[in-house]
């Protein structure tokens, strides 16, 4: 068990702001809020009210003079904390009509109020103006949205930038950085209000370009409202998050809403990422930026369903090469329309960390051509990108991401936390054995499923461990508010149903339940021979576990790489070295 050491919301709240603001009158923001086609009413005094100098939509985390913004949500109205937050010090409220209802039943009628139709979006431009954001104001924004690969596209394209000597920031699942300042993330993407307070902090550290992973919430919850991008990016859409958008359909549209030419200046797609063309193409038509097409080729999970199911279709760009290096591969992707190739390499193990390097590559190559032209932006880029897999901007390590720990056997901890993610991740262990000529050795597979979300994604991914993995062993993950038991129990009968399926084929898999999840490591690291794979899957880079809001210290790589050198002994294998251990 463990005390929280993570940043409290307030402590949080405060790393994403700027030192300083020059303090909007209310009647300013009024007249922007409605210059963008917000309909506004004022209430209480709104012409007398000191200058708002911040914004924020949690009552726990107002700063004098801020404006806190008070919205309709799932369990709860903002409002209802409306008088917490004025003692705090708000200096005005922006809400909806059943917000100011509710502010005036609590007594509030002296604060002064913005009242809007859809609080979200006037979120974000009201965010806009007092944090000074005009749309065009910089830096210079990258957005990475898909079910799978946001987090290691923006590692690798941020990693990228600065080899080419750009200043980055970068915002998403792991971490939130402004140039050398970094915090600890909650979200994968902020809320409004902290994302435009970051991008005042990101111009007072003078960076260039921030690289942001962009969450379906975020644009479900209009978190990127007020936000233009310079370039948009897709890594590929599986199933995830049914339990926010009801539907594949709407997951898609929630996606599609960062690739609209308001969002945007480009997009570069990937039109055959994750489990087949099917998605890609569809955001590729349905994007109304101009948008760059990426056609994955031989780094395909499915390679030659693209041209099968559309030969009418020509990418703009294409992988045609991607030979193993290493653990990772050597790639080049070559331009349609003028034949120029890109050569590159990726020291992350599996296909689809190709995809994820020539996506971040692609991005960052857009985000170069109106200053630079097409081909000195290709050649600038290849200068730092063409060396051997391990070196260069993409032998980095992502924290938690294909990390791995140990070899002999391979200890490999990984985030896959989806259907599509864990068939990547084992496939990839798979073909890594057979290219370094271990292709008798097993997948040793370690994964449980969350509590509180998508339920129908257990018994899926128990399926997929079952089809994928020679010994799963199921333990827990964040059981959150459910009992980790009966979790298992529903994982587990996906894993016994295929099991048995593969049987009846002559296909063994060994199936254990193990917990707590320390146990199961322990398990897979004793059953484990030094030609096998172990696959710790779903968590990554997170250090603890909850159970019912009670935390539980546990690090997937500290775990495993302490019984790999138990076992290995005091002269085993130092993996610290490797260019892919953790940094
Ligand atoms: C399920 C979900 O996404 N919920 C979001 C939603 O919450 P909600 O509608 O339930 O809000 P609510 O609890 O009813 O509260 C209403 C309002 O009162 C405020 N409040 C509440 C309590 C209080 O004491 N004071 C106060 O001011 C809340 O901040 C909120 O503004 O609206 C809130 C305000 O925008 C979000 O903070 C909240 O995200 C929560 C924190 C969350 O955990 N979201 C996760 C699931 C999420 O967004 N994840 C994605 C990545 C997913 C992935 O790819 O895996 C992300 O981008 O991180
Ligand atoms: N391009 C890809 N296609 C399919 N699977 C991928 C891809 N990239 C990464 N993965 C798998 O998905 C897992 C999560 O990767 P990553 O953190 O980069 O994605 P993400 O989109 O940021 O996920 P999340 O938003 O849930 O944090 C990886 O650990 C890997 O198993």
């Amino acid at each position: 068990m463990t005390t929280d050491d993570r940043l409290t919301l307030a402590e949080q709240d405060l790393a994403f702001r700027p030192s300083s603001t020059a303090g909007t009158r209310l009647s300013d923001l009024t007249a922007r809020l409605r210059q963008a086609g917000v309909q506004v009413r004022e209430h209480g005094p709104v012409h007398e009210a000191a200058p708002v100098t911040g914004a924020c939509l949690d009552s726990r985390v107002v700063r004098s003079g801020d404006l806190y913004i008070a919205l309709p949500g799932a369990k709860a109205h903002g409002a209802q904390f409306a008088r917490a937050a004025w003692e705090a010090g708000a200096a005005a409220v922006l809400t909806d009509a059943d917000g100011l209802e509710l502010m005036r039943s609590a007594g509030l009628e002296q604060a002064p109020a913005l009242v809007v139709p859809r609080v979200r979006t006037a979120a974000g431009l009201a965010a806009a103006g007092i944090y000074g954001h005009g749309l065009d104001a910089g830096p210079s924004l990258l957005g990475i949205t898909g079910t799978n690969g946001k987090t290691t596209t923006s590692f690798l394209a941020a990693s990228l930038l600065e080899a080419l000597s750009r200043r980055t920031g970068v915002i998403g699942t792991i971490l939130t950085r402004a140039g050398r300042r970094a915090v600890p993330s909650s979200l994968t993407t902020p809320e409004s209000t902290q994302l435009h307070g970051l991008m005042a902090l990101m111009r007072e550290e003078a960076v260039d370009t921030v690289v942001m992973e962009v969450s379906s919430h975020a644009v479900s919850y209009e978190r990127i409202a007020g936000l233009r991008y310079a370039v948009a990016g897709f890594t590929n859409l599986t199933q995830d998050h049914l339990d926010l958008h009801g539907s594949m359909q709407e997951y898609f549209e929630a996606k599609a809403g960062l690739f609209t030419a308001e969002r945007t200046a480009r997009a570069v797609i990937v039109l055959d990422g994750g489990e087949g063309p099917e998605h890609g193409v569809a955001m590729a038509q349905a994007a109304t930026a101009e948008t760059t097409t990426l056609a994955l080729g031989p780094a395909a999970a499915r390679p030659g369903r693209l041209a099968a199911e559309h030969p009418e279709l020509k990418a703009d760009w294409s992988v045609v090469e991607a030979t193993p290096d290493g653990l990772g591969h050597r790639f080049a992707l070559e331009h349609a329309e003028t034949g120029v190739r890109l050569r590159a390499s990726v020291g992350l193990p599996g296909l689809f960390n190709v995809a994820n390097a020539a996506l971040a590559a692609l991005m960052v190559l857009e985000r170069l051509v109106p200053d630079l032209g097409l081909e000195e932006a290709v050649r600038a880029v290849a200068e730092v990108t063409d060396v051997p897999a391990g070196e260069g901007p993409f032998a980095a390590a992502v924290p938690g991401r294909m990390e791995v720990v140990g070899r002999e056997p391979d200890g490999v901890v990984d985030f896959a936390h989806n259907p599509d993610g864990l068939v990547q991740s084992m496939t990839a262990l798979a073909r890594a054995r057979q290219a370094t000529g271990r292709s008798s050795g097993r997948t040793i597979l370690v994964f449980g499923a969350t509590g509180d979300r998508d339920a129908t994604k257990r018994p899926l991914m128990g399926r997929i461990a079952a089809q994928h993995a020679d010994v799963v062993v199921v333990t827990d993950d964040d059981p959150h508010s459910e009992d980790p038991a009966a979790i298992r129990a529903e994982v587990l009968a996906g894993v016994r149903e295929q099991a048995e399926a593969g049987c009846a084929r002559g296909r063994h898999v060994e199936v254990h339940e193990s917990a707590p999840r320390a146990d199961a490591i322990a398990l897979a690291v004793r059953l484990a021979s030094d030609e096998d794979s172990i696959l710790l899957a779903g968590r990554g880079h997170e250090t603890y576990q909850d159970f019912a809001g009670v935390r539980v210290d546990i690090d997937d790589r500290v775990e495993l790489r302490a019984r790999l050198s138990e076992r290995h002994g005091p002269d085993g294998a130092d993996l610290t070295e490797h260019p892919n251990a953790a940094r």
